[in-house]
């Protein structure tokens, strides 16, 4: 048997021979950007980059095709990344965001007009007086409504729940931006106890009817099932639960919603913070139509349509890892009327103003059939 020490000498030569094999194969990088720089080609030549992998997995052989092919990719990604730096192109992305940034307001406004699904208690509205100092609030039914009164400037701002730490991401909200244009300005995170409210003098052991939006009873779903005989109904919000109970002329029936919501329609908090974890967080999106980058934003969303092929995903995440992007946030919607096509929304953790974030804009469209930037923000806690 060889020595650990002798084969590992071997392969610390070996690794020297490909770094300095890889230096020489990116000073080639070099000349072809000025030759793509005189001649106006793009640098992204896909035909090519499919010979080279197909050929590297060819060369490597039974076993070691698929690394091979992988180590070449790896290689023509790091190439083509000093390429967009050296040549500063700019994609319309990264003018847009460019463009966003030179023209920065100097602080988000503390008096807004602002949409938000629900009535007066919802946790929207807990969302908008943390986001805002002063706000008016326009109250719509849906948030396809919310979306839409953004969209056609009636209000410069909507406020949106996009996912809570116990029940997961909001479906709903994230199929909607499919379908809407517009741009996050700002992120809050909120801490959100559920109470069980009822009019008053009404006891617990009575109550058969729970009220909720489906997100707070997914919240309280071990509570609810220590009710030996309850329905339960889904609201449009839990404001509006609340609401449905003042209302109510039966005296067996309670919501789940936020103490605020006692106060407003007059009920009783039978039992507070229901929630089954104590650790409970709802992330609000603040939505405009103009794309706006206040001061600090540190974090961003993309949206991103990858191919239906092994690997897309993986190429998009290897971007984000060649800059030393963190990824802060990854979901899939459906796409609909496709079959099992996925939309990917990637929150990410890094300023605006970096050069990272300029260079992932630059070459996103590489890996992937369509992105959108959806905009750069700060998260208020
Ligand atoms: C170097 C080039 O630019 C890009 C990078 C490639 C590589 O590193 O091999 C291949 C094709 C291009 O997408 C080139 O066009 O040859």
């Amino acid at each position: 048997m060889s020595d650990l020490l002798e084969i590992r000498n071997r392969i610390d030569a070996i690794d020297g021979q490909i770094l300095d094999l890889f230096k020489e194969r990116m000073s080639c990088a070099a000349e072809v950007a000025e030759y793509k720089r005189d001649t106006g080609k793009p640098v992204y030549d896909a035909a090519r980059e499919r010979d080279n992998i197909q050929r590297a997995a060819d060369r490597a052989g039974a076993g070691l095709e698929h690394y091979a092919a992988v180590l070449e990719s790896l290689l023509m990604e790091a190439s083509r990344d000093a390429q967009y730096r050296r040549l500063g192109k700019s994609s319309a992305a990264a003018t847009t965001v460019a463009a966003a940034l030179a023209s920065q307001p100097p602080y988000f406004p503390e008096r807004a007009f602002v949409a938000c699904q629900g009535v007066e208690g919802a946790y929207q509205q807990l969302a908008v007086d943390r986001l805002f100092k002063r706000a008016n609030i326009a109250y719509f039914e849906t948030f396809d409504a919310v979306f839409s009164a953004v969209e056609r400037g009636i209000v410069k701002f909507g406020v949106l729940p996009i996912e809570n730490s116990t029940a997961g991401s909001v479906n709903h909200v994230f199929d909607l931006m499919m379908q809407h244009d517009f741009h996050i300005v700002r992120t809050c995170r909120l801490k959100i106890d559920h109470n069980l409210l009822a009019k008053p003098g009404q006891r617990k052991e009575d109550v058969h009817i729970i009220y909720s939006h489906q997100q707070a009873i997914s919240q309280c779903a071990d509570y609810i099932s220590t009710f030996p005989d309850v329905r339960v109904h889904v609201t449009e919000n839990t404001a509006m639960a609340a609401r449905m109970v003042a209302e109510s002329d039966r005296d067996d029936v309670a919501a789940l919603a936020s103490a605020a919501c006692a106060d407003l329609y007059g009920l009783e908090v039978l039992e507070r913070s229901v929630q089954d974890l104590q650790n409970n967080y709802t992330r609000f999106a603040c939505i405009s139509r103009d794309l706006t980058i206040y001061p600090g934003a540190d974090r961003s969303t993309l949206m991103i349509e990858t191919k239906h092929e092994p690997g897309a995903l993986y190429k998009v995440l290897a971007r984000f890892y060649a800059l030393d992007i963190n990824l802060v946030k990854l979901e899939s919607r459906p796409i609909p009327e496709r079959e099992f096509d996925f939309m990917f929304y990637f929150d990410v953790d890094c300023p605006a103003a970096a050069p990272e974030f300029q260079t992932l804009m630059n070459s996103l469209s590489d890996v992937c059939e369509e992105f959108r930037y959806l905009g750069s923000y700060t998260e208020v806690l």
